[in-house]
């Protein structure tokens, strides 16, 4: 039974109290389409208030140790509460219950991660001796903070993408302006408190709300923000980059992630794999298999078995401790799915299984026969559909996998070792997972894309060399 979880009116977090505004965006929960709660919607003045805040919180010393502390304590605090904050991912996500408690757990980690990065910050000798002239010197480098960081996330992951940002950011030593997204920044809008509750002084985070576009352009147009953190689509990604001007920008965009299922493959175990890892969180995932390329010898056995294990998988109350798959964030965008799914079938794609809507619910859903050109394929769907395409040769895969304005991680089954190493070499990505799907992320390995999918690496001790400048010192003695 779904139930509304927090029925809260939030302010906007600022200086580390809750500033209230007359003005509020409802928050529905994605099952029952209720009002679950409602968040502050920023005005300008609100905006320079918080990066101003952050500016001064910034300037206060905050050391590595007590930064490793805050984020230990916060990552164990948001452990205890991992109830709370599960069902309140179920309510504002629609993200069924199991799985919300996963995204709770890995949030932790990222924190933990993020606190240990925290005491291990270093630049490097230099030998600038060796230059002919240069014989009386030393040098080194320090890794340095940028200062105020913006956060901009999306609604996918709100909990766990929002640690990948402030997680390193904090740890760097850095102060953090985060707009989280306003469909989903619940768990954003209580994890303030619960990094308060940890010590973190007041200023270091501040929570803002409201129109992207809006309190984003603000943001951008504030040139005490020294760096932008973005995950979400690449249409808002080039807005962030053209704005930034010569600022720093980091951005995890989009993907239209291939996954391969080679010959010599374990057929059972790739389609389970890809049965799991396709339609996670309604396919509402950047990494989550979109385009599938089985070889041709073992098209139809890898079909049926992918079929079968797909059909397999519960929709419905994400709150229900049995459901795979809940509700997508809108139905608008159930609908869209709906209408590139039936575009492809009438233009030759075999429907193999799902294809129906039901409100904001698209069952999981596999086409095979698909073409290139088809929107299913060519854009980002991040909705629960797999398209499967064959080839024969491992050149010409490759070549396939290729052919997309995006290259964020891409999936392999394979045993054979001489394919694997020439795809870690020739697939565009920034990951290759061999031997499991293109989901796979752990919260300590770097993770971020080439070409449309954006610039920049996450993963706690990558992102905070990005969130960090080096220094060079130079001793003439
Ligand atoms: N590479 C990665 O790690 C991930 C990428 N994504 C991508 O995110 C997209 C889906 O997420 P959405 O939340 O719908 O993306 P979105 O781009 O619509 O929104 C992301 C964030 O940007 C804000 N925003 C909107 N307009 C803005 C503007 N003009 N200036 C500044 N900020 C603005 C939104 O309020 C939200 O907080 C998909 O394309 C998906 O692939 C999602 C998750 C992870
Ligand atoms: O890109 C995403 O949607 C997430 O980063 C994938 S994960 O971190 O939830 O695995």
């Amino acid at each position: 039974m779904a139930v509304n979880t927090t029925n809260q009116t939030y302010g906007l977090w600022i200086n580390g109290v809750w500033k209230e505004k007359t003005e509020v965006l409802e928050v529905l929960n994605k099952y029952t389409q209720n009002v679950e709660a409602a968040i502050a919607r920023s005005e300008k003045k609100d905006v320079d208030e918080a990066v101003e805040g952050a500016k001064e919180a910034y300037k206060e010393t905050f050391s590595a140790y007590d930064r490793y502390l805050v984020l230990t304590n916060t990552a164990r605090l948001l452990l205890e509460k991992k109830e709370e904050f599960a069902r309140v991912l179920v309510a504002e996500v629609g993200k069924p219950i199991r799985d919300s408690r996963v995204e709770v757990e890995r949030a932790a980690q990222t924190l933990e991660i993020s606190a240990e990065e925290a005491k291990r910050i270093h630049g490097e000798g230099v030998p600038v001796e060796s230059a002919p002239g240069s014989e009386n010197r030393m040098a080194f480098t320090l890794r340095v903070p940028v200062g105020v960081v913006a956060a901009i996330t999306p609604f996918n992951v709100p909990l766990n993408l929002v640690c990948h940002k402030i997680g390193p950011a904090l740890a760097a030593g850095n102060a953090v302006v985060l707009k989280p997204a306003e469909v989903t920044p619940l768990c954003a809008l209580m994890l303030a408190e619960v990094f308060k509750e940890a010590g973190l002084p007041d200023g270091r985070l501040q929570v803002i709300t409201g129109d992207g576009a809006e309190v984003g352009g603000w943001l951008l147009e504030n040139q005490d923000v020294k760096m932008f953190t973005f995950t979400g689509s690449p249409r808002v990604g080039e807005i962030i980059r053209q704005k930034a001007g010569l600022r720093k920008v980091s951005l995890e965009l989009g993907n239209n992630s291939a996954t391969i299922v080679h010959k010599d493959a374990d057929l059972d175990k790739a389609a389970a794999l890809i049965a799991n890892k396709s339609f996670n969180n309604a396919g509402q995932v950047c990494i989550s298999v979109q385009r599938v390329y089985v070889h041709q010898d073992v098209k139809t056995p890898f079909i049926q078995l992918l079929k079968d294990k797909t059909e397999q998988l519960q929709t419905g109350d994400p709150l229900d401790e049995t459901i795979d798959i809940g509700p997508m964030i809108r139905q608008a965008e159930a609908e869209r799915v709906e209408e590139w799914v039936n575009e492809a079938v009438s233009d030759g794609a075999t429907l193999v299984t799902g294809g129906s809507r039901n409100g904001a619910f698209y069952e999981p859903t596999i086409l095979s026969d698909v073409k290139r050109e088809m929107k299913v394929c060519k854009q980002e769907v991040f909705g629960p559909v797999v398209g499967i395409d064959t080839y024969a040769t491992i050149d010409e895969v490759i070549e396939q996998v290729n052919d997309s304005d995006y290259g964020l991680q891409a999936g392999l089954f394979t045993n054979d070792l001489a394919f694997a190493m020439k795809a870690a070499k020739e697939i565009e990505v920034g990951g290759l997972i061999v031997n499991d799907a293109s989901a796979y992320r752990v919260d300590h390995m770097p993770y971020g894309g080439v070409k449309k999918s954006g610039t920049g690496k996450e993963g706690p001790r990558y992102a905070i060399e990005e969130m960090t400048e080096e220094r060079i010192i130079v001793l003439n003695l």
